[in-house]
């Protein structure tokens, strides 16, 4: 059995008068995250993971914060677009786990919307994604609520 590992990191700074929007869930909250696209930066994670699994580069190589069409971009659709080129190789998602750095809002009352999304964008049972939300302890800047920081682990099987 061919079995591949991947794995993302994404930051995004936090600001005012944008949406907080994580796993596709959007968060009330006031402050949210900076980018080209919404800036959801879990799904920029997982997405990171799924193209390193199969060595297809990275998410800015894909959808580059340099085009006008990916401006406001949903990232639920950037991630469905990077699955199909990973399974095109002939991989599947086995699962996915992934950590959120946020010092607030608390995400709990959300992990289950995200992994909900999640899920139906890879096509798999929920049981099978897992979001962990940490605080950073007040250190640094994400502890000083400046940003929000996404991991990502992914494991692929050849279909
Ligand atoms: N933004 C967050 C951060 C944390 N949680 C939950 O709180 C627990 C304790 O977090 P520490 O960073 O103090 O270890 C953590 O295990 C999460 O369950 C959260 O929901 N949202
Ligand atoms: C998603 C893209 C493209 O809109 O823009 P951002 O929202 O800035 O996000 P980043 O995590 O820097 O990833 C790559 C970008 O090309």
């Amino acid at each position: 059995m061919n079995i591949r590992v991947g794995q993302g990191y994404d930051v995004h700074q936090l600001v005012t008068g944008r949406p907080l929007i994580l796993g596709g869930v959007t968060i009330d909250h006031d402050k949210g995250l900076l980018g080209h696209s919404d800036a959801d930066a879990l799904l920029h994670a997982i997405t990171d993971a799924l193209l390193g699994a199969v060595a297809l580069g990275d998410i800015g190589h894909h959808f580059p914060d340099t085009a006008a069409q990916f401006k406001d971009a949903d990232s639920r659709v950037l991630l469905r677009a990077a699955y199909q080129s990973v399974q095109d190789l002939g991989w599947r998602v086995v699962n996915v786990d992934t950590t959120i750095i946020a010092q607030q809002p608390k995400l709990k009352p959300h992990l289950l919307g995200m992994r909900q999304n999640i899920a139906q964008d890879l096509g798999i049972d929920i049981g099978l994604v897992n979001i962990k939300g940490k605080t950073n302890e007040k250190l640094g800047y994400l502890g000083r609520e400046e940003g929000i920081e996404a991991q990502a682990v992914v494991l692929l099987v050849q279909a």
